[in-house]
């Protein structure tokens, strides 16, 4: 039923925005809230832009609500009596034009499917005898059917194109039948409304299946297309109907059911890709859960390993395993810093690398440190859309290997757009120089705050050198976001897990490098310059660009669940306007992001 929505509205007062503007005293004479802000809230609260969306919010929301049914299956049956009844009534033409329009058969035609729908009727009457889907048999003796119709041998005839039946069989040992285990939602057998869980076959297509395993017979019934006669015991306990829960998650691996040899129906499972969104229809069986992919409203309903069986597995995968994660940390490729923070805070180029490698950072605390060694086990973080917001931005965290253009990216990006862009300006505990001035190149503070700074968890990350300590903090990036800018962060990888909280909200964009090939020129033609410790350049070599990709598909294989953009960074004017192009997605579309940050 259509929802009305009137908003003819210049005199439009929402009832709502009223009661909140009636109680505004309120904040001002028990909290004490400065005068000017309730002004200013009673201004905004009675604006009429302010007061349309609030409407309609609600409006909304009873939509959603709202469980839609007909109000009637018999719409042929009045649409016949009206007709009879006017028939009679003379010549005024607008009567002449509704017999008309009663009489035309695509109007019959859409009145009688309404009927149809209305009645959930969507099953051909196919069977000859008895006009139904669902027959009961005579019991064969000792078959004792009980009063919910349970226990009694039907013959169903089951509708359904060359797809999976949409359940999964399993064989049952006390009855040496195969039965029912689950109904898959969306699925064929989920549509029939005619087969649950806990019946048992007996036959198909007039077939037994009683010499034969779940798995043939699944396969059977999935090459099998049209009316499907399939004899059936009912089970002892039915299905109670069950309602689509809501819940989104993004993948964190790729799964492919043929591969899965725990999978009880590959046949039924669904295949997805790390960073794909999932739709959980179902999580009423805690090993497998019955999952689509999102925005693929009409896509299938399939079998994915349930949270816990998924980090069992990857467990056991692991412990197996000789490229054990665990122990990769410990293997620093060459070139590679295998510190947990920062590679490169400064801003001078004179003291910007290696001052992060662990060697140097003496300082790290413990704490800290157990809290990168403690690998989560990537299966699924449930999320929700993320509306884009005018005022604050998320910030734009580049990922990616050392030398593979992340801040020369950056440098282009704030000189395409100053006033959007900014990045954030570091702490460090080393003495200023003369030309240097507070809070523009660094925030200069003394040692011992940084320390206290980085035992209470105020940075994302930092790092020792020359004796001096550098780090970036969360309140720096606050700072950027509440100017209403776009924060620009070349952070280390490691770096990621603290950054993704609710308060920051990054947008995480991985720079591939480009194939061998197109790496050596394009680097070579522009002499791109690899920076040493202390601040020395060179140009970058055949070797380094070697590293470049080693290290890029570590950091994919460790990150690229994380992911919310991959930019190939091959030429780099190209490069930079397809950041562009993300970041002003970003500022326009809603975004999945996890459901805490949102709460
Ligand atoms: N697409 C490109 N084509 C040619 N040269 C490039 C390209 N991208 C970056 N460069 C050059 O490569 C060199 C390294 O780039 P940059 O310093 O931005 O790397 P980075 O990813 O920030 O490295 P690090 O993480 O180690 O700081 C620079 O000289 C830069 O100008």
């Amino acid at each position: 039923m259509p929802v009305t929505l009137s908003l003819k509205t210049a005199q439009y007062i929402d009832q709502d925005a009223q009661k909140i503007v009636s109680g505004l005293p309120v904040l001002h004479g028990e909290y004490g809230v400065p005068g000017e802000h309730i002004a200013f809230l009673r201004k905004f609260f009675r604006a009429h832009d302010t007061q349309t969306i609030m409407k309609l919010y609600r409006k909304l929301y009873m939509v959603e609500c709202r469980r839609v049914s007909p109000l009637t299956r018999a719409v042929v049956g009045i649409a016949a009596t009206v007709y009879r009844n006017i028939r009679s009534c003379g010549d005024n033409p607008l009567v002449c034009e509704l017999l008309q329009l009663l009489a035309k058969p695509n109007m019959q035609a859409l009145l009688y499917s309404h009927d149809k729908i209305a009645s959930r009727d969507f099953t051909p009457q196919l069977h000859p005898e008895g006009g139904s889907d669902a027959r009961d048999e005579p019991l064969t003796p000792g078959e004792n059917g009980t009063e919910d119709g349970t226990g009694h041998v039907r013959v169903i005839q089951l509708i359904k194109d060359r797809e999976p039946l949409g359940a999964t069989l399993q064989y049952n040992d006390e009855s040496g039948t195969v039965q029912i285990a689950r109904v898959l939602m969306g699925g064929a057998a989920d549509r029939s409304g005619i087969l649950h869980v806990g019946d048992e076959i007996l036959e198909v297509a007039g077939q037994s299946v009683r010499d034969k395993t779940p798995d043939q017979i699944a396969t059977e019934l999935t090459k099998m297309s049209g009316a499907i006669s399939m004899k059936i015991l009912s089970g002892t306990h039915r299905l109670i109907t069950l309602r689509e829960s809501k819940m989104r998650v993004r993948a964190f691996f790729d799964y492919n059911p043929i591969y899965d040899v725990l999978n009880p129906c590959p046949e039924a499972g669904l295949t997805f890709c790390r960073g794909d969104v999932l739709h959980i229809v179902s999580q009423e069986d805690p090993w497998w859960w019955q999952a689509r992919r999102e925005g693929e409203r009409t896509g299938r309903t399939g079998l994915i390993p349930a949270r816990q069986l998924q980090e069992r597995n990857e467990i056991i995968r692991r412990y197996h395993s000789d490229d054990d994660v665990t122990t990769c940390s410990s293997r620093s490729p060459r070139g590679t810093s295998p510190c947990r923070f920062s590679p490169r805070i400064p801003r001078t180029r004179r003291v910007r690398r290696k001052m992060y490698q662990s060697q140097h950072s003496g300082g790290t605390p413990d704490l800290l440190r157990r809290e990168y060694d403690v690998e989560d086990i990537p299966t699924y973080e449930e999320v929700d859309l993320y509306q884009p917001n005018a005022d604050v931005f998320r910030p734009v965290v580049l990922i990616g290997p050392p030398g593979v253009g992340r801040h020369e990216l950056k440098r282009r990006l704030l000189s395409h757009d100053p006033d959007l862009f900014e990045e954030v300006v570091p702490y460090t505990s080393r003495r200023k120089k003369t030309h240097e001035q507070d809070s523009r190149e660094y925030h200069f503070v003394p040692r011992e705050e940084m320390e206290r700074g980085i035992i209470n968890h105020r940075f994302v990350e930092y790092g020792e050198f020359k004796g001096n300590l550098y780090g970036t903090s969360y309140a720096s990036i606050r700072s950027v976001i509440s100017r209403g800018k776009i924060c620009l962060l070349c952070p280390h990888t490691q770096a990621l897990k603290l950054l993704r909280s609710p308060e920051i909200k990054p947008f995480i964009v991985y720079v591939k490098p480009p194939p061998i090939e197109v790496l050596c020129i394009t680097r070579k033609q522009m002499r791109a310059m690899k920076t040493l410790e202390g601040g020395a350049t060179r140009l970058i070599t055949d070797e380094d660009f070697t590293d470049m990709l080693t290290i890029g598909s570590r950091i994919e294989d460790k990150y690229a669940h994380l992911f919310d953009a991959v930019v190939i960074n091959d030429d780099i004017v190209k490069a930079t306007k397809q950041l562009l192009i993300v970041i002003h997605e970003l500022q326009r579309r809603p975004q999945w992001v996890p459901l805490h940050w949102l709460r």
